[in-house]
């Protein structure tokens, strides 16, 4: 049997619906998980808690394996098995974009990463982020979170800013870390992500 990628048992985020309704959720390696539901529900709150980006208010998770039980173990968590994609790309501001990616991927997965966003057309040579439109933004980031080769990729509304050319390539990129046996979990309204998940959150009243 597989073991999990990411456990859930009972988990409230900070924020958000699963406060008043705690979660279970099993995520294994190589699977497509979709978090949805209406703006403010609590998709972002859930999905750091995933990411060991913040402890949960209640319950227990595990990721990697490891229970995620204090924010010191938390840090090694995240550093050893997440890569991330958060709403505000992160970069650093006064890097280069090649260290900001160096950093995010490490230096031997670097050129990886430069090769995926030559063929997404994102020009990266001698740029510092403040040159950057927010569709190139989102885009170095998440090539450089998936060049991490991390077991677990959390992404938050990772094609806001692109256009739907630009977005199926990005869907593309997620659905391959997938199948190299990465555990994916992208939180977003957009139901392109339907037809690519394989596991569906959904957060709110609906929610059986
Ligand atoms: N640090 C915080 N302090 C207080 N309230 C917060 C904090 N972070 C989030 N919230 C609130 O918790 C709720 C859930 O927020 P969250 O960002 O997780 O929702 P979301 O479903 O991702 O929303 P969106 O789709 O608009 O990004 C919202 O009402 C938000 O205002």
């Amino acid at each position: 049997m597989t073991s999990p990628a990411v456990t859930l048992r009972g988990v409230s985020a900070a924020h958000g619906a699963t406060r008043d309704r705690p979660l279970d959720l099993d995520i294994v390696p190589g699977s497509r998980v979709w978090i949805s539901g209406p703006s403010g529900v609590g998709k972002t709150s859930l999905l750091y808690v995933i990411g060991a980006m913040t402890l949960a208010q209640r319950g227990a998770v595990t990721v990697g394996g490891v229970a995620v039980s204090s924010s010191r173990v938390a840090d090694q968590v995240r550093r050893d098995h997440v890569g991330f994609v958060l709403q505000d790309a992160q970069l650093v501001e006064h890097w280069t974009v090649e260290r900001n990616l160096a950093t995010m991927a490490g230096y031997d997965n670097a050129p990886q990463a430069l090769e995926r966003l030559e063929s997404w057309g994102v020009p990266v040579e001698g740029r510092h982020p403040r040159s950057l439109s927010g569709g190139e933004r989102q885009r170095i980031v998440t090539a450089g979170a998936l060049a991490k080769g991390a077991s677990v990729i959390v992404t938050d509304e990772p094609t806001s800013s692109l256009d739907e050319t630009s977005r199926d390539a990005v869907i593309e990129a997620f659905r391959d870390a997938a199948d190299a046996g990465a555990a994916v979990v992208v939180s977003s309204h957009d139901s392109a992500w339907s037809a690519w998940a394989t596991q569906h959150v959904r957060l709110g009243r609906t929610d059986g």
